[in-house]
């Protein structure tokens, strides 16, 4: 049995990210660059004011001032300024020739065609040509994940279709007789699938937009028919065990999978297995929701990452416990489903209640896996796998 450390590095090893393609610029939120962002231009591209108001000369002194012209944002000045002449000027507007400083327009009093400045602020308020950038400097590198900031700097130097890492297409296949849709009422020994939309939705908060499911019972020769569907990762939600109709792992060697593991030391979620087929990777998750949430968090999300170019940081932080005794070790490393929430300005987490590995209501609110060893955290502080942030909604 290999620990969770060690299933991630063989996971890191094996998968490698996907091809890079050229994506409009509205569906790359959340996606990886694969190629680096130069300025296009210099930025400003001119001296541009910061400010509504008059520009006048350096060699001026506070006084009355003959206005030469009137230049809005978007245009192009026509008059080099003249000494005793100001320019009416808006932000972002072009500076004119000769033109050194800005002054807001709170600082002057217009009167026909002359403004009066009284005094001149320190500040010449101009945002200066290649201030920001100069052409061919990198602005975004390779490997960069593009959040809401990087899709602004992708837009301003008019890379409107960037090469990015493209998402693993992701296939799951919920098996066992016994699952029935949840708009379904179960009969006698059924149970509604709670996995796929668990998984669905897990997914969608990853950003991967290609998630299809399908629902089928412990049928070998229908599961490999179904796995055959492309895929780049391919789930499948029971029969992880070594049971007569666990048949996760059958379906994967008849497929041409190698199977790497098939335990892990990891509670709950002991039965995970992970294989890969050339550039194709498949897990079998243990049939268990509250094994799901885990192995998801513990593995199978860093595998998704690895596709999509991701660094899949696993950043656990020490948080502050509020009940310790509720957390019952166990021989194998444990990830125990938690609540994060923000007491008076610091970060606080209490554990589920959680019965077994299918008590799936156990898992509201949870926003955080706390580890547990083989002894509860010592000294009320606990080793906490933050998975969204508090308070924020
Ligand atoms: N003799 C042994 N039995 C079991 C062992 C063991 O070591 N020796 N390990 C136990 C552990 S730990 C786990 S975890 C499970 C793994 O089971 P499988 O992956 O084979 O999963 P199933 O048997 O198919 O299902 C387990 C459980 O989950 C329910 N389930 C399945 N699919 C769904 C779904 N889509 N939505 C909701 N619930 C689902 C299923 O009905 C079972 O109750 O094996 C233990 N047994
Ligand atoms: O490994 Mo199982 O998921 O504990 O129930």
């Amino acid at each position: 049995m290999i620990s969770v450390d060690e299933a991630r590095a063989l996971v890191s090893r094996l998968i490698e990210p996907l091809e890079a393609v050229e994506t409009h610029l509205d569906a790359c939120l959340g996606k990886v660059l694969a190629e680096p962002i130069v300025a296009d231009a210099f930025y400003p591209a001119g001296d541009r004011s910061m400010m509504d108001g008059y520009v006048i000369r350096n060699d001026e002194t506070p006084g009355e001032f003959q206005i030469s012209e009137v230049i809005q944002a978007g245009m192009v000045p026509q008059l080099p300024l003249e000494k005793g002449q100001a320019a009416r000027i808006f932000t972002g507007a072009l500076i004119p020739a000769n033109g050194d400083r800005v002054i807001m327009q709170e600082c002057a009093e217009k009167v026909d065609s002359m403004v009066k400045i009284t005094e001149f602020p320190e500040k010449d308020f101009i945002r200066r040509k290649g201030g920001e950038a100069s052409p061919g400097q990198e602005l975004l590198a390779p490997g960069m994940l593009l959040g809401p900031t990087e899709l602004a700097i992708l837009a301003q130097v008019g890379a409107a279709t960037p090469k990015v890492i493209r998402q693993p297409i992701v296939r799951h296949l919920a098996t066992g007789n016994e699952i029935v849709a949840p708009q379904e009422t179960p009969a006698a020994g059924q149970i509604r699938d709670t996995n796929s939309s668990l998984l669905a939705a897990l997914f969608q908060q990853l950003g991967i937009e290609e998630f299809h499911t399908t629902r089928c019972s412990d049928d070998l020769e229908r599961m490999i028919e179904l796995a055959s569907e492309p895929a780049d990762l391919l789930l499948i939600s029971g029969g992880a065990g070594a049971g007569d109709f666990d048949f996760g792992a059958e379906t994967l060697r008849r497929l041409g999978f190698t199977i790497h593991f098939d335990r892990v030391n990891l509670r709950p979620g002991k039965p995970l297995t992970f294989a890969t087929k050339g550039r194709q990777a498949a897990f079998i998750l243990p049939g268990n929701p509250v094994s799901h949430f885990v192995c998801f968090h513990s593995v199978v999300k860093f595998a998704a990452e690895r596709f999509c170019g991701r660094a899949g940081h696993r950043g656990f932080v020490d948080i502050e416990l509020t009940d310790a005794d509720a957390l019952k070790p166990d021989p194998r490393e444990t990830y125990w489903p938690a609540e994060v929430t923000i007491v008076e300005g610091r970060l606080q987490v209490s554990p589920k209640n959680w019965s077994s590995s299918g008590d799936t209501f156990s898992l509201s609110g949870t926003n955080a896996l706390v580890r547990v060893n083989q002894h509860n955290p010592a000294n009320g502080v606990a080793q906490t796998l933050l998975l969204d942030l508090p308070g924020i909604a």
